[in-house]
């Protein structure tokens, strides 16, 4: 394919409820988006980036920019170009590993649109559908947190994740034991919030049969993650850790994870999220598919993704009315706890014009 230039747009997709974690409060997404035209068709990306660098070192503009000055025109070098080739071409450019995954999705996107071909089928999807869970926000009250939990288990959720932090975590996940009982998956995420000194409380976690708790300690703590490891009962899940296939199998060799949430962007790609898949296979552990609040684009990609066999524990993959009321590709929809994996070319879905407008502040067109 001859890529021939990339759309950059912003879109401003407002929750339809605060989302509160350990390091800030979201309640409106400010997406990146990338549209990749070339000869043959056109591919969506979108950027995982948040607006400020505080889940990680990447934040929205940031990412815009290095797309404009950096990533995009490293690609005009390459008379032909697949998908495959994109993150080799950018190796120079240090880190900014989330807007290298939304070009390399983008032009995978096209690629696979051109080929006929699902991104389900192209990354190695073994289910039509997949198991969703749904992550819970860190609420003013515990009855909040319940009435929330309430509601997810309604919808059909089939594992609940509350996000937590130190003075809300051994009592919201008390009260949802005692309220729902011990057969709800029930796990939680810490982003980073706490440090090894806070050992012997995280082990006050261990009675409530939790199925992981997901990084604790700092990203670059892999080393405190592994002494944790032997101190709690509870299995250890790391994300922001998780960078590529390699810092994965380091992780697990030095036992800092026996669980490993895959987010694409995080990792650089869907195709190296697909390497940190193999590696977790390799090494007998189970992965499941984080979130960044996606529009339906990345939800789509992202659903594709938890197809694949070693996702063997329900993802962050909800139902677009989670967190958006109105997405800009036509909505996934829960069934029955499930989401279906798109069967047709490419990501499967594409915005829907109008609402596609009604959401855009801006768009940036870069010709190669
Ligand atoms: C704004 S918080 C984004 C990072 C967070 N993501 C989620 O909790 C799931 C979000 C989603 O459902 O997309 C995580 O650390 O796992
Ligand atoms: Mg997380």
């Amino acid at each position: 394919m001859k890529l021939t230039g990339v759309e950059l747009r912003r879109v401003r997709m407002p929750l339809v409820a605060p989302f509160r974690t350990s390091f800030g409060v979201e309640t409106t997404r400010d997406v990146l988006l990338l549209r990749a035209v070339t000869d043959e068709a056109e591919g969506w990306g979108e950027c995982v980036a948040l607006t400020d660098p505080l889940y990680s070192s990447e934040y929205v503009d940031g990412a815009a920019d290095v797309l404009r000055r950096y990533l995009v025109p490293a690609l005009a070098a390459h008379e032909r170009l697949d998908a495959n080739m994109v993150v080799p071409a950018l190796h120079r450019f240090k880190g900014h590993r989330m807007a290298k995954a939304a070009l390399e999705m983008a032009v995978l996107d096209a690629e696979l649109r051109a080929a006929g071909r699902p991104l389900a089928r192209e990354l190695g999807a073994v289910r039509e559908r997949v198991p969703c869970g749904v992550s819970v926000g860190i609420m003013g009250s515990v009855g909040e947190l319940l009435d929330a939990v309430d509601g997810y288990l309604e919808a059909g959720y089939v594992r609940i994740k509350l996000k937590i932090q130190p003075g809300w975590d051994v009592e919201p996940v008390r009260a949802v034991r005692e309220r729902f009982g011990d057969d709800v998956l029930l796990q939680v995420d810490a982003n980073t919030a706490y440090t090894l000194a806070d050992a012997r409380h995280l082990a006050r976690l261990d009675p409530f049969g939790l199925l992981l708790i997901e990084q604790p300690l700092d990203e670059e703590d892999v080393l405190g993650h592994a002494e944790l490891a032997r101190t709690l009962a509870t299995p250890i899940c790391l994300d922001e850790s998780i960078t590529s296939a390699k810092s994965a199998a380091d992780a697990i060799r030095l036992g800092a994870c026996s669980i490993v949430n895959i987010k694409p962007g995080r990792v650089g790609g869907y195709l190296e999220a697909r390497r940190v898949h193999d590696v977790c296979a390799a090494h007998g552990v189970p992965v499941w598919a984080g979130g960044m609040l996606e529009t339906g684009l990345g939800r789509a990609a992202n659903v594709a993704l938890a197809a694949l066999p070693g996702f063997t524990l329900p993802g962050d993959t909800s139902a677009s009315d989670r967190y958006y009321r109105t997405d800009i590709t036509p909505p996934f929809v829960l069934e029955d706890g499930h989401l279906p994996v798109p069967t047709a070319p490419g990501l499967g879905v594409e915005p829907l014009p109008d609402a596609l407008a009604a959401v855009t502040t801006g768009t940036d067109w870069l010709p190669l």
